[in-house]
């Protein structure tokens, strides 16, 4: 996504504009949000999604929470409720509970007459960390890219899943601002087509050479030498390097190590989840079935069939190459380069 692309999230001082995800690439328009129960929603049903945006449109939903007595102002209470309930809008990606998290310390430790300024405060700042954060990984993957002319990515980890820029395809625009030309496959990313209607969107707006390929030709790809390295980005990641990210992310590492193709992952430090050590541990989302049975409304899968739909997998960190965060890349993830990695950096 260019510096010039439009906005994933814009906020006034009463509602969240989102750009519908729901309705890439055919449909570039804004969804408006003007309660929390709009912004759940929103979040839920993938208007808005990945894991940098949904925290930060969570952050400025929490600002549009309302009072209950009319023309009363919202109490500390009314706001711990909304961050309560926007907080059972998705269970993976951690960075919606850390911007969640910001948001309730400023409630606990705000007088109610400065609440909603200081909220609105505190969610831009967390929506221009963000900004600073794509830049910062591009920066730190593009050394990684830079020998490399075409790579595979999984799912959308770009501006429309952040701020701008994004995770995974953060280091591509990097490159690409500076004269360097790098071709991405971009998985079409079943069941909701993320690869194929958001990532191709935005790197085609952007002007970078993209070409969608099904999720089960990546392996062929790869034997045939057409990729050179994986990027992908992440929902969370444990204390020991453990990846949860879309469903299918965990085929293309091991492939990609069969190959011997390096495999990075480009997260954000709010990203990591210190509390937790083995990817066993992450919650999983489960979703509709008629998200795999029926898609765009057409029934390809019988009634009487069970279906799975989890939304995310987990790479292990053994499978991981490195992960490239705003503050520097941790080659080979352990608990120990990752606890040392941040160490240094306090
Ligand atoms: C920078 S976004 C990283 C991840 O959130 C992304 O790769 C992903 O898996 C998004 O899943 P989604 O279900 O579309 O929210």
């Amino acid at each position: 996504m260019a510096t010039h692309a439009p906005e994933t999230i814009r906020f006034t001082t009463d509602q969240l504009e989102l750009i519908d995800q729901t309705k890439l690439p055919t449909q570039l328009t804004y969804l408006v949000c003007e309660t929390v129960e709009q912004t759940h929603s929103a979040i839920r049903r993938l208007v808005v999604r990945g894991a940098p945006a949904i925290g930060i449109a969570a952050a400025y939903g929490v600002c549009l929470a309302k009072s209950n007595k009319h023309g009363v102002p919202p109490t500390k209470k009314d706001y711990l409720n909304a961050i309560e309930y926007l907080a059972t809008s998705r269970p993976t990606a951690v960075n919606l509970f850390w911007a969640l998290d910001r948001m309730a310390e400023v409630v606990e430790s705000t007088d109610d007459s400065q609440l909603l300024t200081a909220l609105i405060t505190q969610a831009r700042k967390i929506h221009d960390e963000d900004r600073v954060m794509c830049r910062a990984i591009g920066r730190n993957g593009a050394s990684l890219l830079s020998g490399v002319d075409t790579v595979l990515t999984h799912c959308n980890a770009g501006g429309l899943a952040t701020s701008m820029w994004g995770t995974a395809l953060a280091p591509i625009y990097h490159l690409h601002q500076t004269g360097k030309r790098i071709k991405v496959f971009a998985d079409e990313t079943r069941p909701l087509l993320q690869g194929g209607r958001l990532t191709a969107w935005e790197l085609s707006q952007a002007g970078v050479d993209v070409t969608v390929i099904t999720d089960s030709m990546a392996g062929a790809l790869m034997h045939q030498g057409r990729i050179g390295a994986v990027i992908v980005g992440a929902d969370r990641i444990t204390a020991a390097g453990d990846v949860a990210n879309k469903i299918g992310t965990y085929s293309v590492a091991v492939l990609a190590k069969h190959h011997r193709l390096p495999f990075y992952v480009a997260a954000p430090s709010n990203t990591f989840d210190m509390e937790l050590v083995s990817g066993d541990e992450i919650p999983i989302e489960q979703r509709d079935r008629d998200e795999v049975a029926c898609p765009h409304g057409t029934r390809i899968v019988p009634d009487e069939a069970n279906v799975l739909n989890p939304a995310f997998d987990v790479t292990p960190a053994e499978l991981v190459t490195a992960i490239i965060t705003e503050v520097g890349v941790i080659e080979s993830p352990t608990q120990q380069t990752i606890e040392s990695h941040f160490a240094d950096r306090t």
